[in-house]
């Protein structure tokens, strides 16, 4: 069966019941909206722990730009029953009063690996994250929590403070899914107009391309000016940034020996479309 809860210390009850039965615990963080990437989060949750929650809350704090927020897409009842479906026993929607009670004041920000790209971009995002993420593990109690790799950086992000604070949770890195085009699954997606929804794929197809090229010997910089010529050619109306980077610090490339990933932002249709793979 699987129950709404919408305040901490019913969740917290709950929690401490499975607990002492002896379950494992995992936390799927999601802002809603769900598609088949949460749903495949919250699948290797089901398999890996004897109880799973999903979290729903579209963060504030996280929001660097009003209109995103306000637009941010909103499908709690559909929401719940996918959940359902996939069997989490709980799902856990609280207010922005549940999470940030008056006389609320603290912020956690994880340095290094926040400051380039998203970082950069969008202004006290990554704080935003880390404080909330620190909260819902606090919140959830949870042994693992899962995240997606389509969000590269916060996964390294949540990792840091995993490890800088010696919180007793075990993260998770899940692989992104796509759609069968190639566009990586993203809540946002859905307010792409049906012109965009089928030029949307020529951001991964350009990364794939520049791969290759990395690979046969073209240099970093000319590879990268050529996808993202490649994806304006498409019809984007902008290239953030397409760039090869330490896989875990988000640093410039220096190590050749240490594992790098390829990270994009875009705007199509008025709709920021972020992307990655490993190179
Ligand atoms: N296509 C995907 N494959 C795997 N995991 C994903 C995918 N999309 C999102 N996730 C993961 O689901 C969790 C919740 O993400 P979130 O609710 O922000 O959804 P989203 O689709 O990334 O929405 P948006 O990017 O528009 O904010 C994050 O850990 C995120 O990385
Ligand atoms: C991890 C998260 C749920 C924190 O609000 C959010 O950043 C997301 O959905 O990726
Ligand atoms: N999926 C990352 C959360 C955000 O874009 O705000």
């Amino acid at each position: 069966m699987t129950v709404i809860i919408r305040t901490v210390a019913e969740l917290r009850e709950v929690v401490r019941s499975w607990k002492a039965e002896g379950h494992l615990v995992g936390v799927v963080p999601t802002m809603g909206a769900l598609h088949d990437g949460h749903l495949s989060l919250a699948r290797r949750a089901k398999a890996e722990c004897g109880r799973v929650i999903t979290t729903i809350f579209v963060n504030p704090k996280q929001f660097n730009n009003p209109d995103d927020l306000k637009k941010y897409p909103r499908s709690e009842d559909a929401d719940a029953a996918l959940l359902r479906w996939v069997g989490v026993e709980v799902v856990f929607c609280p207010s922005p009063e549940e999470v940030y009670p008056e006389g609320f004041v603290t912020t956690v920000s994880v340095g290094g690996v926040s400051e380039p790209l998203e970082g950069a971009l969008r202004p006290g995002h990554f704080d935003g994250v880390a404080t909330v993420v620190a909260k819902l593990f606090g919140m959830t109690q949870a042994d693992r929590g899962y995240f997606g790799q389509k969000d590269w950086q916060q996964l390294q992000v949540v990792q840091r403070l995993v490890a800088d604070l010696n919180l007793a949770v075990t993260v998770v890195g899940c692989e992104t899914v796509r759609d069968p085009d190639g566009l990586a699954m993203s809540s946002r997606n859905v307010r792409l107009t049906a012109a965009g929804r089928q030029r949307a794929p020529a951001l991964y197809a350009a990364m794939l391309a520049a791969a290759r090229d990395v690979r046969s010997g073209l240099p970093q910089d000319q590879a990268m000016a050529k996808a993202a010529a490649a994806v304006m050619a498409e019809g984007f109306e902008s290239v953030e940034y397409i760039e090869l980077r330490d896989a875990e610090t988000l640093g410039a490339v220096v190590d050749l020996g240490r594992p790098i990933r390829m990270l994009a932002a875009a705007w199509l249709d008025g709709v920021r479309l972020i992307d990655n793979i490993a190179v």
